[in-house]
């Protein structure tokens, strides 16, 4: 969409005005951001990843935790929010050199359309579309589009397209940071008997017990989950994901995120990680010209 086009479904969207990282964080290099501000919630949107960074509905308290030492700079990936990791999510199995979680939480989307119809409930959509100087990381071609609902709860539909001629495997997640008032009460519920896949001692196939805590370290893939898993806390909130059938559960615990730059000890227990997507045994295998959808719920749970 040219800027021209963007100002005029801007002019008709008056909850949505577009702004940057440097006006409304103070970042020494400008991204470029969308803040909406509806009846419903007030939201933070990049362009670069199409990742949604914060999101508060009216009356309640943010849902979303976007880290006060989040790096704004092109090419960089932003700590919170919901980025989005693919064309494969973690660490290439190909080529553990490629960059974790693929590349297009680092890369700008396109804007195709931003509306907000008369109950102020705001649709922003973005695309992706890999091309020849993406090979050497991806060797398929692939488009994505995302339509991202923001209303009294967050709506996402990811799709994914194989616009190549081979057969593409393609793992992904909606990699959501949700803020926690405490971490050592907060719970993740949903899971219990699932069997997961602990990064934290290599992969070893572990039995969860109950609803998972945050003591320490907690890194997890649980494959083929329900549709539905509750975070317990304050705000508590219900994910509910079609189409997604992975689950990873990670909160870095305190001495991996003294390593880490834009958590440190200082942050780390303000949030958990729970996303939602196709990874591991569940990757997608994507036949040429066909697209696949997957759509998350994000809801205040009663
Ligand atoms: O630091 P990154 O690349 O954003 O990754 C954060 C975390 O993402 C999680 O999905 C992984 O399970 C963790 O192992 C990883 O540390």
């Amino acid at each position: 969409m040219t800027i021209q086009t963007v100002m005029q479904q801007l002019s008709a969207a008056p909850s949505i005005s577009l702004t940057d990282s440097r006006e409304l964080y103070g970042s020494p290099e400008s991204i470029e951001l969308l803040h909406v501000k509806s009846p419903h919630c007030n939201a933070v949107v990049s362009i670069q990843g199409a990742q949604l960074l914060e999101f508060m509905p009216q009356d309640s308290q943010p849902w979303l935790w976007l880290s006060p030492k989040a790096i704004f700079s092109k090419g960089q990936p932003i700590r919170g929010g919901i980025p989005i990791c693919a064309p494969w999510f973690g660490v290439n199995q190909q080529d553990p050199l490629k960059p974790k979680h693929g590349f297009v939480r680092t890369r700008n989307w396109q804007l195709v359309n931003i509306t907000e119809n008369d109950q102020g409930i705001v649709e922003l959509t973005f695309s992706f579309t890999s091309d020849k100087s993406d090979t050497p990381l991806f060797p398929h071609a692939f488009s994505l589009k995302l339509v991202m609902t923001l209303a009294e709860h967050i709506h996402i539909s990811f799709i994914a397209q194989n616009t190549g001629t081979e057969t593409m495997p393609f793992s992904w997640a909606l990699h959501s940071y949700f803020n926690v008032d405490n971490l050592k009460v907060a719970e993740v519920e949903g899971l219990n008997q699932h069997a997961y896949l602990d990064a934290t001692q290599d992969l070893t196939r572990t039995i969860q017990h109950g609803p998972i805590c945050f003591e320490s370290e907690v890194d997890r893939v649980y494959e083929n989950v329900g549709s539905e898993q509750v975070i317990t806390g304050s705000p508590s909130l219900l994910l509910r994901g079609n189409n997604c059938p992975t689950a990873i559960v990670w909160n870095p615990g305190i001495k991996l995120a003294e390593k880490m730059a834009d958590i440190t000890s200082e942050h780390y227990d303000e949030y958990i990680c729970v996303e939602r997507g196709a990874a591991f045994a569940n990757t997608w295998k994507v036949q040429p010209q066909q697209s696949i959808t997957a759509t998350l719920s994000i809801l205040a749970s009663t």
